[in-house]
């Protein structure tokens, strides 16, 4: 199977999790960072999915689910650690509604790739179900590979490219966004030096 890969932005859309165990809180904590209506249905919930509820960081549904409980989501996530479970929630899902099941049996609209982020940056991984234990290595090793530092820089590459973008046009503008990558910014960053990387984009705004 090939999946297409895409970035959601979920604010203030609904997103159904049935089940309230440890892959579901895998998924909701992957969740917490978008502001998606989240909703668990589920009769039991972690120690970390009720400490969320309390936080009214997502809603609880306390009981077994039933096909209702879907009603205008977008997103649903089939959690439960019961293939029939799972076949219900399945059956009672629209066809425009996007579906998963953690057990990775019968309809697959999505699944979910390991990511790291920093800021802005955002590094996904998958294997499309391959190994999700190779996932995971991949993703440790990126996540060394890009330290904290990458957030900073990704944030000043948006900003010296908004202000490029705001100044130059043509090739003028293709030459400056290109030389922001320069190297050095990198290791400016990493030293902490911001007053280095203010000069260099204020040299290559005034076309130096
Ligand atoms: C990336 C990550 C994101 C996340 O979970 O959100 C994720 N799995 C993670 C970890 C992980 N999952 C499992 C192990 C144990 C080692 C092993 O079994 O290999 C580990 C490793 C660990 O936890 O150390 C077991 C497992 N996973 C699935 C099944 C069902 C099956 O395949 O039958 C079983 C067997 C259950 C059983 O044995 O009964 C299915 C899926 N897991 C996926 C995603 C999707 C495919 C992603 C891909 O291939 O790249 C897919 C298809 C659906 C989905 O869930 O989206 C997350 C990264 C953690 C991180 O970020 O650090
Ligand atoms: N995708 C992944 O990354 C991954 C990783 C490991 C396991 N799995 C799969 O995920 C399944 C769940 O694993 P887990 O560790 O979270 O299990 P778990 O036992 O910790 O949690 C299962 C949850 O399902 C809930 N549940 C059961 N019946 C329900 C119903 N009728 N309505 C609502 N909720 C119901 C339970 O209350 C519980 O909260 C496993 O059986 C396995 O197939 C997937």
């Amino acid at each position: 199977m090939s999946y297409f890969p895409i970035m959601l932005n979920l604010d203030y859309k609904k997103v159904v999790v049935v089940g309230g165990g440890h892959v579901a809180t895998q998924k909701v904590e992957a969740l917490l960072v978008t502001k998606a209506n989240i909703i668990v249905v589920s009769p039991m919930l972690t120690a970390t999915l009720q400490h969320y509820s309390q936080l009214r960081k997502i809603q609880w549904r306390n009981k077994t689910f039933e096909p209702v409980d879907l009603d205008d989501a977008i997103l649903i996530f089939a959690a439960t650690n019961e293939e029939t479970v799972n076949d219900q929630i399945e059956q009672a899902t629209q066809h425009w509604q996007l579906f998963m099941r953690v057990d990775n049996n019968g309809r697959m609209d999505f699944m979910n790739p390991a990511v790291v982020r920093r800021g802005d940056f955002v590094l996904t991984v998958s294997t499309s179900g391959a190994s999700p234990a190779f996932t995971r290595q991949v993703k440790q090793q990126l996540s060394e590979q890009f330290d904290d530092s990458y957030e900073a820089y990704t944030s000043f590459l948006k900003n010296g490219r908004q202000a490029i973008l705001e100044k130059f046009e043509g090739e003028q503008k293709r030459r400056a966004v290109a030389a922001l990558l320069e190297p050095q910014v990198l290791q400016w960053i990493q030293q902490q030096d911001f007053e280095q990387c203010e000069n260099y984009i204020q040299q290559l705004l005034e076309g130096e």
